[in-house]
């Protein structure tokens, strides 16, 4: 099985199906920080990384910017003093696609480049 931190985001279509809850019980066990939160009916990963500054959490979401752009697809970021949010969803399905749990699994891997 390739870990999801080394799977690539495939293009998410309109009409691409959502991930299954039973699914993403399974995903979640790959990436344990996240939590699986719902807003305004739309499932969505969030994971809060703590830093040292402002400083550090804004590199941390430039970084994250860049794999972005690289695979396509885009998270949420809140950046405040010494934290980043990070939340990921599929705007074209309004749900959690696998690419979601990809992205979530690279974002991890950020931390221990
Ligand atoms: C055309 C472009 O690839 C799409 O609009 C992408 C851009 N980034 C995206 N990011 C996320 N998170 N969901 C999307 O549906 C999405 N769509």
């Amino acid at each position: 099985m390739t870990t999801l931190s080394q799977a690539s985001c495939e293009a998410c279509r309109i009409g691409a199906p959502t991930v299954s809850d039973s699914e993403a019980t399974e995903l979640l066990q790959q990436i344990p920080e996240w939590t699986l939160i719902e807003i305004d009916g739309i499932k969505q990963l969030q994971r809060q990384y703590k830093f040292k500054n402002f400083v550090l959490a804004m590199a941390f979401a430039n970084e994250l910017a860049e794999i972005s752009e690289a695979e396509g697809h885009h998270p949420g970021i809140l950046v405040e003093w010494g934290k980043a949010t990070v939340t990921w969803w599929s705007h074209s399905i309004k749900g959690l696609h696998r690419n979601d749990f990809v992205m979530a699994a690279k974002t991890d891997s950020l931390l221990t480049k």
